[in-house]
């Protein structure tokens, strides 16, 4: 079942976007500052209504699905994610199960497993690192067990050994059939481990493909302005920067 989008528009910052994501693999949007990576991300998840086309979820418009239901299918971590209460980090990845109205105990204990949180569980989310806390969020969405995992940025305040980490989960839940959506800045990190990239330029897709030729020095030169090549083998590619 993929998820979506025809002819999208959002005044001033996405135009006439069409593209398909399938489950079961890792897409990452790139593109440069101001490019409409977060306001397309904000459109698949259903939280911003888009001025013009459409987005779906398989036969469904999106928008015919309840709160709820879009809330259980997608999962959704913004960019920057305030904490409004300061709970426990075992009750903030709770939170994960709202949706659903059940305890789900198995599914946080997985997900606090797999963002390696077992030490914080008991901890407030205020006395967690920066880089703690996108792990316990990144958790919270996990625990929800939706069908699709959007995440904007979701690596950003990682270190290098927890980006990896991160990407091993995500690709664990690609692996088992969920669609994973990732804005990424990291054009590295988009080349070795995405499926699919989309790029973005001025609210316009000016790339939907393998990372090899979305990426591509053509590309990276026209829409980061810099002469660049990749070096190295798949799954361990270098950006090295030319001029
Ligand atoms: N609520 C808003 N109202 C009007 N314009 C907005 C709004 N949010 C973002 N924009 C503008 O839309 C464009 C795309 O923004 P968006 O946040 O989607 O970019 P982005 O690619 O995610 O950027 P970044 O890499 O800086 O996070 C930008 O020019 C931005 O200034």
């Amino acid at each position: 079942m993929t998820l979506a989008v025809t002819d999208l528009s959002v005044t001033g910052r996405l135009r006439d976007v069409t593209v398909a994501l399938p489950r079961g693999g890792i897409t990452a949007i790139c593109g440069p500052n101001g490019a409409g990576k977060s306001t397309l991300i904000s459109v698949l998840a259903g939280l911003l209504a888009p001025d013009g086309g459409e987005v779906s979820l398989g036969d469904l418009p999106l928008a015919d699905l309840t709160p709820r239901a879009r809330a259980q299918r997608i999962g959704y971590l913004p960019q920057s994610a305030e904490i409004a209460w300061d709970v426990s980090v075992r009750n903030l990845v709770a939170l994960g199960r709202l949706p659903h109205r059940d305890r789900g105990e198995d599914a946080i204990a997985h997900a606090i497993a797999a963002c390696s949180l077992e030490d914080f569980a008991m901890r407030p989310v205020s006395t967690l690192s920066g880089g703690e806390k996108a792990r316990a969020l990144l958790a919270r969405v996990l625990a929800g067990k939706p069908e699709w995992i959007l995440a904007d940025e979701p690596l950003a305040a990682l270190d290098l050994a927890h980006q990896l980490a991160m990407l091993r989960v995500l690709r664990t839940e690609a692996d088992a059939g969920r669609g994973v959506v990732l804005v990424l800045h990291d054009l590295a990190l988009a080349m070795n481990h995405a499926d699919l990239v989309l790029v973005l330029d001025e609210g316009h897709l000016v790339a939907d493909a393998e990372p090899l030729q979305a990426l591509d020095r053509a590309v990276v030169n026209r829409v980061w302005g810099i002469d660049a090549e990749w070096t190295g083998e798949p799954g361990h590619r270098a950006l090295v920067i030319s001029g």
